[in-house]
């Protein structure tokens, strides 16, 4: 998958603005873990920094997070784990909170909890609201088990040593427990959600645009990209068509917009 350097991100944002783009979602890859995710909420951490260059660059354009600890913790997981290897909620909610706080102060518009741990979301939000950030929004992550996000894990060294990450993610097989959860995540405080994978989402997206008015965002995943599009070697641009028909049908469906990381690639084929 492709990647940024921080000193990269301006020219990136001043693409995104000419092109027309009016919000980004920052991951960030730390190279630094541990057994807490400390290393995301030191000073300067990593997405603190690829914050403030976005937002610095153009101020206009909103920047989204992801609060999460798979590419902080030295398991791969994205929770931190007790000393017998389970889950350890609390602490899990603790400092992916602080990660809010920490990317609300670098000047994030909308933050993402990702771990699809219970609480998170409404941690995040007492921990915004205490610290004077009440106007940062939270878009949390809701996502179906899928083969497509190997090549994310892949790239951001965050493939569970052992074991799956399926813990907290819902299987595909039941997409009722999908709407209940993104049900209960608007009661915790969701200003809007996000739905992965994108391509595999859009019945659930169906149904929870009868049942909530919160903005529905479906996420199109690294294995989308991956296989949707690719780079046409006579012409040397990426061919974006296919992954174009997706968040038209997406749109159909009742999407206020979607998360791609082709957005640069489309927003130049449409503007050709
Ligand atoms: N929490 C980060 C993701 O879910 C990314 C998935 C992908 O792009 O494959
Ligand atoms: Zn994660």
């Amino acid at each position: 998958m492709p990647t940024l350097t921080v000193g990269q991100i301006p020219a990136a944002m001043r693409e995104a603005r000419q092109l027309g783009i009016r919000s980004v979602k920052v991951f960030a890859e730390s190279t630094q873990r541990d057994g807490a995710g400390e290393f995301s909420v030191v000073p300067d951490a990593l997405m603190a920094r690829a914050v403030r260059a976005a937002k610095d660059a153009e101020p206009e354009i909103a920047v989204m997070t992801e609060t999460c600890l798979c590419s902080y913790t030295d398991t791969g997981f994205c929770y931190v784990t007790d000393r017998h290897g389970r889950p350890d909620i609390a602490a899990t909610t603790d400092v992916t909170s602080r990660q809010a706080v920490a990317h609300a102060a670098a000047g994030a518009d909308i933050v993402g909890p990702a771990s699809m741990v219970v609480g998170t979301s409404k941690g995040a939000r007492e921990a915004l609201n205490a610290s004077g950030h009440e106007s940062v929004s939270i878009m949390p992550h809701v996502i179906f088990w899928s083969s497509l996000y190997d090549g994310f894990r892949l790239t951001m060294g965050a493939t569970p040593q052992a074991g799956s990450d399926r813990e907290f993610q819902i299987n595909p097989g039941k997409p009722e427990q999908f709407i209940d959860t993104a049900l209960q995540l608007v009661g915790d405080g969701a200003d809007m959600l996000l739905l992965e994978p994108a391509m595999f989402s859009a019945d659930v997206l169906t149904e929870l645009r009868k049942r909530t008015l919160a903005p529905l965002f479906p996420f199109s995943v690294s294995g989308e990209y991956t296989t949707l599009s690719h780079v046409d070697s006579a012409t040397g641009k990426r061919d974006v068509r296919r992954l174009v028909e997706l968040f038209t049908m997406l749109k159909r469906a009742g999407a206020e917009a979607s998360i791609t990381y082709a957005a640069l690639d489309i927003a130049r084929h449409l503007n050709d």
